[in-house]
């Protein structure tokens, strides 16, 4: 059984149909990306299986059980996390608090210890930490990490709250090729650890060519295709709508 099902799902914004009739399903363990050009409607699914938004018809099921019109928090209790392009993090904590902070919210106890954060959970935390590759920087403000650390301390947040399935939009944003690298490699892991199944959007064609056991992709709101990497990669339809047009193209 997929751990994800989305069926038939559609969302309109006015005279847009931001999303149109979609289906697709993600299995467990597996590494899903959702590509397509500007504008082509991933956002919108992510806000939609995340419940930011209400479909105007479709149904979504995770684990077997409709979640359509949940709200966003009753969604992230049923292990639906999502990380977002600009990472969030508490810049003025340390590294660890900040993965500790996510610890007592996973645990119900955030009203109980707010004030004690620094002493709660610290050991999982740092093994948390030491599964991003960023034990050494527990300490750390933050703010001082470098920006692809910034996205590894996200990941270890999104982890501190044992998710099912992890929502990531444009995990390697702004990161310099050997960063990404080194991501995708962490995420992979993380995927191969089991228990985790990643649907993601990225337009670095390398990402999704190396992490993505299976690619979806959308223009104007629909599925035009989907399949393993190799099988999007010779769509005559996907290279005239995306990979012929888009920026790796010209690269
Ligand atoms: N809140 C909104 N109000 C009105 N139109 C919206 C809204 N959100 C999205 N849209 C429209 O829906 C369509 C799909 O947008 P969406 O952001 O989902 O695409 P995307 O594939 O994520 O694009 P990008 O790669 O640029 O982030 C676009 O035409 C967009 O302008």
């Amino acid at each position: 059984m997929s751990l994800l099902a989305v069926k038939n799902l559609s969302r309109r914004f006015g005279g847009v149909t931001a999303v149109d009739d979609v289906s697709f399903t993600v299995g467990a363990g597996e590494a899903v990306a959702l590509i397509g050009p500007n504008g082509a409607g991933k956002s919108t699914c992510f806000n939609l299986i995340d419940g930011q938004l209400a479909a105007d018809t479709g149904e979504i099921v995770f684990d077997g059980q409709t979640i359509s019109g949940l709200k966003p928090r009753q969604l992230f209790r049923l292990g639906i996390a999502r990380t977002f392009q600009i990472a969030t993090v508490f810049p003025t904590m340390t590294v660890a608090e900040n993965v500790q902070l996510a610890l007592l919210s996973h645990r119900r106890e955030i009203f109980r210890f707010a004030g004690a954060v620094a002493k709660r959970h610290r050991s999982e935390a740092v093994a948390l930490l030491a599964r991003v590759g960023l034990a050494d920087s527990a300490d750390r403000a933050a703010r001082m990490l470098a920006y692809g650390d910034v996205k590894r301390l996200e990941l270890a947040i999104a982890l501190a709250n044992r998710p099912r399935l992890l929502l990531m939009d444009e995990p390697a944003a702004g990161m310099a090729p050997q960063e990404r690298a080194g991501l995708v490699e962490l995420v992979r892991g993380v995927v191969a650890d089991g228990q985790v199944s990643v649907l993601f959007t990225e337009h670095s064609m390398d990402v999704v060519f190396s992490f993505a056991d299976r690619v979806l992709v959308l223009a104007d709101g629909r599925l035009i295709a989907s399949g393993t990497p190799d099988e999007v990669r010779a769509d005559r339809t996907v290279q005239e709508r995306y990979l012929g047009t888009g920026p790796e193209a010209r690269a």
